[in-house]
């Protein structure tokens, strides 16, 4: 184990669009790394470029020091799910699994072991034709576990399930890493990834925009406000600039404060007998924070003219 993924001026053109921009990144082991970034950032083409599936137009990518193709061990070595879709409808789960390892040169004996695991026993012999989209990303994950790999890369696994099957993938992810394995997952949402990764690598057009502890993220961006609301808001508001916040006063003569903690807010008004009706901190969800972070990145905005 202990394998790390690293991107070094990684480069993907097609035609006249860079999918993948000069992205230099590292994924390590023993983590869930949420891959973040809008639609068309670059997710799906960085991972088939890990994956060996694309050729880079500039750049490096290796797994653990060498280049995919260069492995021997294909699916033994790292487990992928780009497609949940990517099944033959007529066949069984069992039927797809076991072409898989035979291909990969893999015990038989792991089909039954990782259907247990994603909870398709039952479904098995069914034809995947009839699957539910949660029951093809299930199929998906059994395909990436069955050569019990070291690094496992996922694009978007949490299409198509329901609150209990998200819940089954976060807690099934977090045990992964825990063993060590290196945890590579893609998403556009940051709510997905909130409680699923422990680091962030943030695209977009391509282009690397943060690459971070998830909890650093969210200390760096909760970006705290206060509100405040007083009978005397114009001579609150000047006692709190001069004190070094940065107060906006609206139409009702609501504060809001930033640069100032809200104990430091009451005291101001105390020590001036200000009476204060309301004092409350609001922080930035971590999804604000992420589209605030990633918005002049976004491709396609609602209502916007291109
Ligand atoms: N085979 C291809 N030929 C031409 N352009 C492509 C190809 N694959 C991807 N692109 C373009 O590259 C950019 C990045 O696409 P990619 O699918 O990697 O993004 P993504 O972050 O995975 O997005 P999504 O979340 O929408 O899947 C997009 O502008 C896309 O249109």
């Amino acid at each position: 184990m202990d394998i790390v993924i690293e991107l070094r001026q990684l480069t993907k053109r097609y035609g006249g669009t860079t999918a993948v921009d000069d992205l230099t990144c590292t994924i390590e082991p023993g983590h869930v790394t949420g891959f973040l970034g809008p639609n068309g950032a670059g997710k799906s083409t960085t991972l088939r470029l890990i994956l060996g599936l694309h050729e880079p137009s500039g750049g490096t990518v290796t797994v653990d020091g060498v280049r995919f193709r260069d492995h021997a061990r294909g699916l033994r070595h790292v487990g992928a799910l780009l497609d949940a879709n990517d099944v033959h409808a007529g066949r069984s789960a069992t039927a797809h699994l076991t072409a898989l390892a035979v291909s990969n040169r893999i015990p038989r004996r792991r089909v039954a072991e990782v259907l247990a695991e994603v909870g398709l026993s039952a479904a098995a012999r069914r034809r995947v034709g009839g699957y539910s989209l949660g029951m093809k990303q299930r199929l998906g994950i059994a395909a990436a576990l069955l050569g019990d790999p070291p690094v496992l890369l996922f694009d978007e696994p949490f299409n198509g399930l329901d609150p209990e099957g998200v819940r089954w993938v976060r807690e099934l992810f977090g045990r992964l890493a825990a063993q060590g394995r290196t945890v590579f997952v893609s998403s556009h949402l940051m709510s997905e990834m909130e409680h699923t990764a422990d680091r962030l690598v943030v695209i977009g057009r391509g282009r690397l925009i943060a690459e971070e502890r998830l909890a650093d993220f969210a200390a760096r961006s909760a970006n705290p406000r206060v509100t405040v609301r007083t009978s005397a808001p114009t001579a609150l508001a000047a006692a709190l600039v001069g004190a070094g916040g940065a107060v906006d006063t609206d139409s009702t003569g609501t504060l809001t404060v930033t640069g100032l903690a809200a104990e430091r807010i009451g005291e101001l008004a105390a020590v001036r007998g200000i009476a204060v009706h309301e004092l409350y901190t609001r922080t930035s969800s971590l999804e604000e924070a992420f589209m605030r972070l990633t918005a002049d990145s976004v491709e396609y905005q609602a209502g916007e003219e291109r």
